[in-house]
């Protein structure tokens, strides 16, 4: 059966701050549907400004992490120490402030394999225990996933031109050949991304401002991030800054807290 993606809905606030309460609020929202549907909250998160955008979660007393389910939209393969690591910074930025129980945390565990396919494997297998008798879907269906956009249109590991956007079969894929240092990268594919329930982007800054333009208003470009299309009921939201969103065209709701 095909189902056909909704547009997204772009939520433009005039500053950081505000951005960072609506995102708290809105995850806050999605947690509570999933943990009243399901008893858990699957989340993936990315590299990037990404955890520290999350900061309004920290200290809030609605959220229950207990029943949180994190995993990595995509991870640099260096060791898990190594400032380059989004386990380490999302470790920092995030899980040493909060009470996600530690066998919910889903690290790519780069220490345990050096071979790039053995270790996309072995993070695969990771999701298929934790979705495929649950959810008995082809593909895992996340409640959330929080992407970035890099400069280039990049979002997780998928870069522009890369063979990696054309894979419709793995959940997990792997790169030796990130334009982006570090070279080495896991990353979700297009599937699982575009099969989750919530997809959300957060991106800020003037720094976005033409790219943001460039994937919302022209998709037919087929930069990594317009790629980003859940199908329905899955649902794309980004939240920006005005300053990130000057240039758009596409119908923007701004928020007022
Ligand atoms: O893996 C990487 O190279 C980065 O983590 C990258 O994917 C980042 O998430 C985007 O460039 C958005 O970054 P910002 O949100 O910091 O702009």
């Amino acid at each position: 059966m095909n189902h056909p993606p909704h547009p997204p809905i772009l939520y433009s606030f005039p500053d950081g701050a505000s951005l960072v309460a609506s995102l708290a609020d809105f995850v806050i929202k999605a947690q509570k549907e999933s943990i009243d549907k399901k008893g858990r909250f699957t989340v993936a998160l990315s590299g990037g400004s990404l955890p520290k955008m999350l900061g309004g979660l920290i200290g809030n007393p609605a959220v229950k992490w207990d029943k949180w389910h994190v995993f990595y939209a995509d991870e640099r393969v260096v060791p898990l120490d190594d400032p380059d690591s989004n386990h380490l910074l999302c470790t920092e930025t995030l899980f040493s402030k909060v009470s996600i129980p530690a066998d919910q945390i889903h690290t790519i565990d780069t220490s345990l394999l050096d071979d790039l396919e053995e270790l996309a494997d072995m993070y695969e297998k990771e999701l298929i225990r934790e979705f495929a008798q649950k959810d008995a879907a082809r593909f895992p269906v996340f409640d959330l996933i929080l992407l970035g956009m890099g400069p280039d249109g990049h979002t997780a590991s998928l870069f522009p031109g890369h063979a990696l956007l054309a894979e419709d079969d793995r959940w997990i894929a792997w790169l030796d050949d990130s334009p982006k240092p570090p070279p080495k990268r896991i990353t979700f594919t297009y599937p699982v991304i575009n099969h989750a329930l919530r997809v959300a982007f957060v991106a800020s800054g003037a720094g976005k401002v033409d790219m943001l333009r460039s994937v919302l208003d022209e998709p037919e470009l087929g930069l990594p991030s317009s790629r980003v299309k859940p199908a329905s009921p899955g649902q794309l939201y980004w939240f920006v800054d005005d300053a990130a969103s000057a240039a758009v065209q596409y119908s923007r709701t701004v928020f007022k807290l």
